[in-house]
C-alpha cells in the first residue's frame, strides 16, 4: 500500500482512525472462550464490526506471542483474515524490532513476506544498520518510535545534546537521511501533542501513528492540531478503548460504538 492510497481511504472514510488488536484473553468476553479459537474469533467481531469506521489495524505481536504458538496462529489468520477481506486498510505488526543488520532483514522478511503485514514499528536505537534492512521492500513502511505515549520517554528521548536537541529529534531528523527514507513513518504519542509542532517542523511529510488515545487520555483534538500535513499525516490508534467497551454478547456492538464516537470526531475536524 502507498502513502497516496492511505490519503484516499482516510478522505473517502473521513477516518484516519487505526484500531488496535492487543487481544488479552482475560479481558474478551467470557462466552467466546467456548470457541475453537478465542483470540481470532474476538479479533474477527472487532474487525467485521469496525472496517468501515478506521483505515488500519494494529495487532500488538506482545499479546499473541504471550500465547505462544496459538498466539502466533491467531495473529497469522487476522493478517490473512484482513488482506483476503479488507485490502484496503493499512495493516501495521506492532512488534518493536531492531537488530543488528542480518537479522532485522529476518525480522523484516517475517512481518512482510511471512505475514504479509504493511508496517512493522521499529526501535531506532541501534541505528541505521538495524532500520535499512526494513526500509528495502517495495509498498511496506517501517514506523519507528520517536516519542512514545509513556512516562519513561522523558528518561531518554527527552535527553538535550550538548548541541541543544532532544534525542528524539535527533531520531527524526538522522533517520530522514537513510536509505528509501520515504517508506519511515514515526511513533508520535498522543499523550504528547505539545510536541507536535516540533515534530512537524522536522518531518513535516511523513504519516506519525499517535497511539494514546483513550486508555492512555491523549486528545485526538489536540494531535491532529499540531500534528496534521497537508495529507492528514496521521494514524490514531486506539486499543482497549474500542475493543474493550463490553465484555457481554454486545462486545462488538460496543466497539463499534467507540469507534464510530472518534470516526466522528475526525470527520469534523477534517471537514
Ligand atoms: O508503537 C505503539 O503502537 C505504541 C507506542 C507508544 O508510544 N505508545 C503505545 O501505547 N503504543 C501501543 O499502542 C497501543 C495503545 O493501547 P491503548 O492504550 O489500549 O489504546 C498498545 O499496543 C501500545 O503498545
Amino acid at each position: 500500500m502507498t502513502t497516496t492510497q492511505l490519503h484516499q481511504q482516510i478522505l473517502e472514510k473521513k477516518s484516519f482512525l487505526c484500531v488496535g488488536l492487543d487481544v488479552d484473553l482475560e479481558k474478551i468476553p467470557p462466552h467466546l472462550l467456548k470457541e475453537e479459537d478465542p483470540i481470532f474469533a474476538f479479533a474477527k467481531a472487532i474487525i467485521d464490526a469496525t472496517h468501515d469506521l478506521c483505515v488500519a489495524y494494529k495487532p500488538n505481536t506482545a499479546f499473541f506471542e504471550a500465547y505462544g504458538v496459538k498466539g502466533w496462529v491467531a495473529l497469522e489468520k487476522i493478517i490473512n483474515y484482513l488482506n483476503e477481506n479488507y485490502p484496503n486498510h493499512f495493516t501495521i505488526a506492532d512488534a518493536k524490532r531492531g537488530d543488528i543488520g542480518n537479522t532485522s532483514t529476518r525480522y523484516a522478511k517475517a512481518f512482510f513476506e511471512d505475514l504479509n503485514f504493511d508496517s512493522v514499528t521499529i526501535a531506532p536505537y541501534m541505528g541505521r544498520d538495524s532500520v535499512e534492512p526494513f526500509l528495502e521492500f517495495d509498498g511496506k513502511y517501517a514506523i519507528l518510535l520517536a516519542l512514545t505515549s509513556n512516562r519513561g520517554a522523558a528518561d531518554f528521548q527527552m535527553t538535550e545534546s550538548q548541541q541543544g536537541n532532544l534525542l528524539f529529534e535527533d531520531v527524526l531528523r538522522k533517520t530522514q537521511d537513510y536509505k528509501d527514507s520515504d517508506r519511515l513513518m514515526y511513533v508520535v504519542g498522543a499523550t504528547k501533542a505539545s510536541s507536535l509542532t516540533e515534530v512537524r517542523k522536522i518531518v513535516p511529510d511523513s504519516f506519525l501513528l499517535a497511539p494514546g488515545v483513550g486508555a492512555q487520555g491523549g486528545s485526538l483534538k489536540e494531535v491532529y492540531k499540531y500534528g496534521k500535513n497537508e495529507l492528514v499525516g496521521l494514524l490514531i490508534n486506539s486499543s482497549r478503548g474500542i475493543i474493550y467497551a463490553s465484555n457481554g454478547e454486545d462486545f462488538a456492538e460496543k466497539a463499534r460504538e467507540k469507534a464510530k464516537e472518534l470516526q466522528e470526531q475526525m470527520a469534523e475536524l477534517l471537514g
